[in-house]
């Protein structure tokens, strides 16, 4: 499986996200420059987190009109998975790929710890490998992280499992403690906490790689045949 990493002025989660995949899970990466207008030679885009454009007017604003995010678009509407981490978050809200909106953290300040997540549903193709409710240990690390959206939102993303991931205990006042979603069918998804930053223990977790892992086992029963 390829994965696109894509690189924006500001990010700073690229190289982390670079090295989960390729010396971690073992598969094909490649850094994208925002300027890129044709993402088809990828199965899947990772948006990294970061300060894209110095987080002018809101995190992420700025980057939602980079020629990129057009193809970003235009995979995820083709099925292929989309995972933005953080800022890549951000901009995938910013983009309308995902419902809702990011406020400032309610206590107003940059955070930067070890999280605990609960895996809220574990059926889709970003988490397939973690048990149901699984509590997997996850940093956070921005500044904007507190999800809202209106209650029409809340209800749709309820009645639709679309909520993938919760804190355990709420760092940001992130609506009914939101830490990820996907989109309705479930090939994007967005998360505040930093999974390519927990892919050994020597990071203090592994807990992220099984999400890296589901991608590709997912891709791999969808695209690959054996005899
Ligand atoms: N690590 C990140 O991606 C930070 C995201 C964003 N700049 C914020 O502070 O909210």
């Amino acid at each position: 499986m390829k994965f696109a990493v894509i690189v924006f002025p500001g990010s700073n989660c690229d190289v982390d996200m670079y090295h989960a995949i390729k010396d971690e899970l073992g598969e094909e990466v490649e850094y994208v420059w925002h300027d890129e207008t044709d993402l088809s030679g990828f199965d899947g885009i990772l948006l990294p987190g970061g300060f894209s454009y110095g987080d002018y007017l809101r995190s992420g604003a700025i980057a939602g009109f980079s020629n990129v995010m057009k193809e970003v678009v235009k995979a995820a509407e083709a099925g292929k998975p989309v995972l933005g981490v953080c800022n890549g978050f951000q901009i995938l809200l910013e983009v309308g790929l995902l419902p809702g909106a990011m406020k400032r953290n309610e206590n107003l300040k940059f955070m930067c710890r070890p999280v605990n997540l609960k895996v809220a549903n574990n059926e889709t193709a970003f988490t397939s490998a973690y048990k149901q409710d699984e509590i997997i240990s996850v940093p956070i690390a921005h500044g904007e992280g507190n999800y809202y959206c209106d209650e029409e939102t809340l209800q749709t993303l309820k009645a639709n499992n679309q909520i993938v991931f919760t804190y355990e205990t709420n760092p940001n006042g992130s609506l009914v403690d939101i830490a990820g979603i996907t989109n309705e069918r479930g090939n994007v998804l967005g998360m505040m906490p930093h999974p390519e930053r927990a892919v050994d223990e020597l990071l203090g977790s592994a807990d992220g790689l099984k999400l890296f892992q589901s991608i590709v086992k997912n891709w791999r029963e969808s695209h690959v045949t054996t005899a």
